[in-house]
């Protein structure tokens, strides 16, 4: 089994705490999606199990062992961490080529990952040239080139068009069907939301959550149930006598918030109100991340506390 894991990790640069005590394990055969306000330590984290920075205490292995202590390791463990890195003078074919031979990976895998990158027409031209979305399929196919079966992606999505989108967002499907550990950080809570099935959250470089993605949004969202009624006074009355809280949407319908539909159908039925429409509404992963993470997003913009007349 090849699992990232995490021990009791801290870094600190001088006086910032970037990573502060984290124990978590990445399984595979599943994406986990790597969650986590601006400067919670994701990066950071990456780059310690990637062995680019030192670990102050603690420990990150890669199937036990450290990244330092793993022959040719573009064929265990792939990552895409900053799509900017490579050379610009190098044509993409070259820079995979150079990847290939120091990691005694066969050549034809160059030409293989150019093509599941969608850069095959354009691996002869020098990388500087290539635009962000280029650059990051780029580092996406070196992150494959090894045939690793640990893959950690770092903003994948970053600069990719629609179409790029929906295929990074398969390819990490793929990858975690095909038995891979699969690490993908990420900012984009609607995106995740496709492609993750499981989640570690940081804030402030602490752990904060590391757990299914559905156990993720019941354990950080409350239920709510929305209707359409014609009879909307007769049941408002019922319900706040029973200490449920209405609101109206602009569409006609309205909300009950912290009720299950089976509990208002039922009152409902009772008086013989009744319902055009009765749903649980399913909270959104980004409404479960926004209130775990309130409390630990260091750079949020500041709430406007009054309006200014124009
Ligand atoms: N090389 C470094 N030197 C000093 N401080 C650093 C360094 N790298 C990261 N930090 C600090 O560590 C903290 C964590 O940063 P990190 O980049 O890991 O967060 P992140 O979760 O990846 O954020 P983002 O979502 O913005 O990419 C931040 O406060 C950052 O300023």
């Amino acid at each position: 089994m090849t699992s990232i894991d995490v021990q009791d990790l801290t870094k600190e640069y001088g006086t910032t705490r970037a990573v502060d005590g984290l124990t978590f394990t990445v399984r595979p055969g599943k994406v986990t999606g790597f969650l986590g306000p601006n400067g919670a330590g994701k990066s950071t984290t990456m780059r310690l199990v990637l062995g680019l920075d030192r670990p102050t205490s603690g420990t990150a292995t890669v199937g036990g062992r450290s990244y330092a202590a793993i022959d040719e390791p573009l064929r265990h463990v792939g990552a895409l961490l900053d799509a900017q890195a490579a050379h610009g003078s190098r044509t993409a074919r070259h820079h995979l080529l150079a990847l290939a031979v120091s990691n005694r990976i066969a050549v034809r895998r160059v030409d293989e990952v150019l093509e599941e990158a969608g850069l095959a027409t354009v691996a002869g031209r020098r990388i500087k040239t290539f635009s962000l979305g280029m650059r990051q399929r780029l580092g996406i196919a070196a992150a494959l080139l090894g045939d690793p079966r640990v893959v950690m992606l770092d903003e994948p999505s970053n600069g990719l068009d629609p179409e790029g989108i929906i295929w990074i967002r398969e390819l990490m499907r793929r990858l975690a069907r095909e038995g891979r550990t699969v690490l993908v950080s990420s900012h984009l809570m609607n995106e995740t939301a496709t492609f993750a099935d499981h989640l570690v959250v940081l804030g402030r470089g602490k752990l904060l959550a590391d757990t299914s993605m559905p156990d993720f949004i019941a354990a950080h969202s409350s239920p709510r149930v929305r209707l359409r009624t014609p009879s909307i006074d007769r049941l408002r009355g019922l319900l706040t006598d029973k200490g449920y809280a209405m609101a109206a949407g602009d569409d006609g319908r309205w909300t009950v918030d912290g009720a299950k539909a089976g509990e208002i159908g039922s009152i409902a039925a009772g008086h013989g109100i009744p319902l055009l429409e009765l749903s649980d509404e399913q909270a959104s992963l980004e409404q479960a991340y926004l209130a775990l993470t309130a409390d630990d997003t260091e750079f949020a913009a500041a709430t406007p506390t009054s309006r200014q007349e124009a």
